[in-house]
């Protein structure tokens, strides 16, 4: 269980996040909707602790994460996976090993000089891969994928970190609308299988209706709505877009 308690974040005069207080469950699927500039990725870099919190409290199973330092911060960093909209994979790296970095976090530091893994690292990243229907491109230099199959491919390299939370930034904001639904189905795939809850930044409101259980709406930093996906109505939707 993901807690959230009166979590803020100021940069300067302006409140990117206030006092959002939120619980999440295992296996939801969460879709957090707003304008631009809400405050959703500051929400979800938060929780991450990508960014430092101006006030409140992170909770995880108990497990205070806004006190959270040193390796013990590394790996709540690797327990809460970021997937981004742009990716964030190495170019110049093989598909496989784009997904290897993910084992970074849980490989002895001397292994990760050399980028040196163990057998049983690579059998976990082809599983990943092959989840993701993307094995076949194991050998492949990323930058010879399209955006959808780079994207899978970072939610492969998500899934070898072992993360207990998956937070996805726009993950289909630059993608087409084939790859927009192959990346979101993988994520819903993976959140049922797996019952890993995910929080998911959406613009589009069809997106959030079609794959999420309940959606979160900030306004101006504020949480204006929170509820099943079916509560999400034109009057709801109004008052998140401010209109
Ligand atoms: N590093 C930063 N420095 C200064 N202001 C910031 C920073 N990050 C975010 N902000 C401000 O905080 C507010 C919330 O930004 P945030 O990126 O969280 O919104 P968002 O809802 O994710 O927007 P978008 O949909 O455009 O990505 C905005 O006013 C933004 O300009």
């Amino acid at each position: 269980m993901l807690e959230i308690e009166g979590l803020t974040r100021k940069f300067g005069d302006t409140i990117a996040l206030d006092a959002v207080s939120l619980r999440i469950a295992p296996g939801e699927f969460v879709g957090v909707i707003g304008r631009s500039g809400a405050g959703k990725s500051t929400l979800l870099r938060l929780i991450n602790r990508l960014v430092e919190p101006s006030a409140g409290r992170i909770v995880f199973d108990g497990a205070d994460v806004t006190a959270k330092r040193g390796g013990a911060l590394r790996d709540w960093r690797r327990q809460a996976a970021m997937i981004f909209q742009q990716f964030a994979l190495v170019d110049q790296l093989s598909v496989l090993e784009n997904v290897l970095v993910g084992r970074l976090a849980l490989t002895p530091r001397w292994r990760t000089w050399t980028l040196q893994f163990k057998a049983e690292d690579r059998a976990l990243a082809i599983e990943a891969l092959d989840r993701l229907d993307m094995a076949q491109h194991a050998l492949k230099r990323a930058d010879e994928l399209s955006g959808g199959q780079q994207q899978r491919v970072a939610i492969a390299r998500a899934l070898v970190q072992e993360p207990r939370l998956i937070l996805a930034d726009e993950p289909v904001a630059s993608l087409d609308p084939r790859s927009t639904a192959a990346v979101m189905g993988a994520l819903k795939r993976i959140n049922a299988e797996d019952g890993l809850p995910v929080l998911c930044n959406l613009h589009h409101i069809d997106l959030a209706r079609d794959y999420c259980t309940r959606i979160i709406g900030v306004r101006r930093g504020q949480l204006v709505f929170d509820g099943p996906v079916e509560a999400l109505d034109d009057a709801a939707i109004r008052s998140i877009y401010d209109q």
